[in-house]
């Protein structure tokens, strides 16, 4: 007997036609209808629990989704037109940020076909290859469970308007959303898409290091050091990068508090131990220029604000060996020195920089120096760090015992960094980043040396840098903190050493 639910008698053959493709019909439903019992029940013998959870608790957001989009008319989308000009002839910010940021989030794995570019390396850049997408091209971005569409759209041709950066100088690009989420489009995800976009054109930037000639000049800074390079303690080494990541994140919060949106750092630690290897790497982290203040070549305290003030947000501004600008004992030299015109008062954040050389001519060396640190410190306080944003001030010393104690006082510098001598840690980054090493025969003897002995990183970079064989490095690292152990070693040895070798090597 057919399964038919009534007893339909067909009264013609175009009857029976309709009858025989409802049989159908209802064999096919009753087929699937099986398959998906059958499937339930294998799923329910073979599947673990999790599994078969995860798939409902699937299937579910899926029916959830789609329940959402038909109760809120999603189908309603609407689109962000960003031109790659404004007018007169101006170039649109937004679109140069928004290509930079697509270039980070194209898949060509995706896209039948996708333009690449290269900028061209220059003085404001390191040049660099990107990804962009050709007119009519497009691809989805899904931020924060919202899922936008950019399309590039515009006319092929770029030959009329004489070529351009990134693509066809005729290019519009079209943000497309639907509708209900028009207010994260334009109050989240256009300003990530903007300071992404400026933090990836900071990469790219070439990094330039200033110094003080009267004004600001610079020159391109390609110091190699960075984080990966630098060897010490790991955890101080992650602090800093910690520190110095919750600093870029905290515009509102230094709002919200009503302090200035600065960080100052306080690097201290014997000579060789990688103070300015560090200033080097935390430029190169952050991707900010370096002001190197030079304070015996600024004539005054409104020389010196000229120069602070000239200074951009995003910037480092670095006073090295700052024990030797305002060195306590010079000052007390000073005081009780007759001279025709007396440094200004001597309050703590009262005093003029110290002169380099003690039989300097008085009158000269004020002249010249009339600094005091209480013009560096309540300008750096006060006017400069309302005048700018997002900059770091770093002071180094060899001496911290030396330094006045103003500078020191809690809130001056927000943290003191000891670069100290080379310990185990250190030298471990230092054998992986020469021989890419990670263990040696050696390293049981290497170890407990460090733990005594006083080496600097810089001393121990020098004998590893001596030898392309590792065994040969190796050896002779030990031996020079075996005899430096045994007191009969100096720093200046390891110069002694090498003239000898090349005297040896002549005869
Ligand atoms: N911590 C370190 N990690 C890696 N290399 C280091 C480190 N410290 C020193 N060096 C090596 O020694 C050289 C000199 O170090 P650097 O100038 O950074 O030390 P410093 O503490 O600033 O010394 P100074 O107080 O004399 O200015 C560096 O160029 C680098 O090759």
């Amino acid at each position: 007997m057919d399964h038919l639910p009534l007893a339909i008698v067909p009264s013609s053959p175009e009857g029976k036609r309709v009858v025989d493709a409802y049989k159908k019909a209802v064999t096919t439903v009753a087929t699937a209808t099986a398959y998906v019992m059958l499937a339930r029940g294998m799923a329910r013998e073979l599947l673990p629990d999790e599994l078969r959870s995860a798939i409902r608790w699937g299937a579910e957001s899926v029916r959830a989704l789609l329940g959402r989009a038909r109760e809120k008319g999603h189908g309603e989308t609407n689109t962000i037109v960003i031109r790659r000009q404004v007018e007169f002839n101006t170039e649109n910010h937004l679109f140069t940020a928004a290509l930079t940021y697509l270039g980070s989030i194209i898949d060509p794995r995706t896209m039948r076909r996708v333009c690449l570019a290269r900028s061209k390396q220059d003085k404001e850049t390191d040049g660099s290859t990107r990804l962009c997408m050709e007119p009519g091209g497009s691809t989805t971005d899904t931020f924060d469970g919202v899922v936008f569409t950019w399309t590039s759209a515009g006319n092929e041709d770029d030959s009329k308007s004489g070529g351009a950066q990134w693509g066809p100088r005729e290019t519009t690009l079209e943000l497309s959303f639907f509708e209900e989420h028009t207010d994260t489009a334009l109050e989240r995800y256009v300003p990530f898409v903007m300071s992404t976009a400026e933090q990836l054109q900071r990469q790219d930037r070439a990094l330039k290091i200033f110094l003080n000639e009267g004004g600001w000049h610079g020159i391109n800074h390609h110091h190699p050091a960075t984080f990966h390079t630098l060897a010490m303690d790991l955890s101080l080494k992650q602090a800093i990068v910690d520190d110095m990541d919750r600093f870029l994140k905290r515009k509102e919060y230094y709002l919200r508090i009503g302090k200035a949106w600065k960080r100052g750092y306080l690097l201290y630690g014997p000579p060789g131990t990688g103070k300015s290897s560090l200033v080097a790497a935390m430029a190169n982290y952050l991707r900010f220029n370096l002001y190197d203040l030079d304070l015996s070549k600024v004539y005054d305290n409104s020389d010196l604000h000229r120069l602070l003030i000239d200074m951009p947000n995003k910037s480092i501004l670095v006073i090295e060996d700052i024990d030797c600008c305002f060195d306590a004992k010079s000052r007390e030299k000073r005081k009780h020195r007759k001279t025709p015109n007396p440094p200004p008062a001597d309050d703590d954040d009262n005093k003029s920089i110290a002169s380099d050389n003690d039989d300097d001519d008085e009158m000269g060396a004020y002249r010249q120096h009339n600094i005091t640190l209480s013009g560096l410190l309540n300008y750096i306080d006060g006017l400069w760090s309302t005048s700018g944003e997002e900059r770091i001030i770093i002071f180094t010393t060899n001496y911290k015992d030396r330094l006045d104690p103003a500078l020191l006082r809690p809130g001056r510098m927000d943290m003191h960094i000891h670069m100290g001598y080379c310990g185990w840690e250190a030298f471990q980054t230092l054998a992986h980043n020469y021989f890419g090493l990670d263990d040696h025969a050696l390293f049981p003897e290497i170890q407990p040396l460090l733990a005594k002995v006083e080496a600097t990183p810089a001393e121990v970079s020098e004998m590893l840098l001596r030898s392309d064989d590792v065994e040969t490095a190796m050896r002779g690292l030990v031996k020079f903190l075996g005899d430096k152990k045994r007191g009969i070693r100096k720093v200046t040895d390891i110069k002694n050493d090498d003239v000898a070798e090349k005297a040896s090597s002549l005869k």
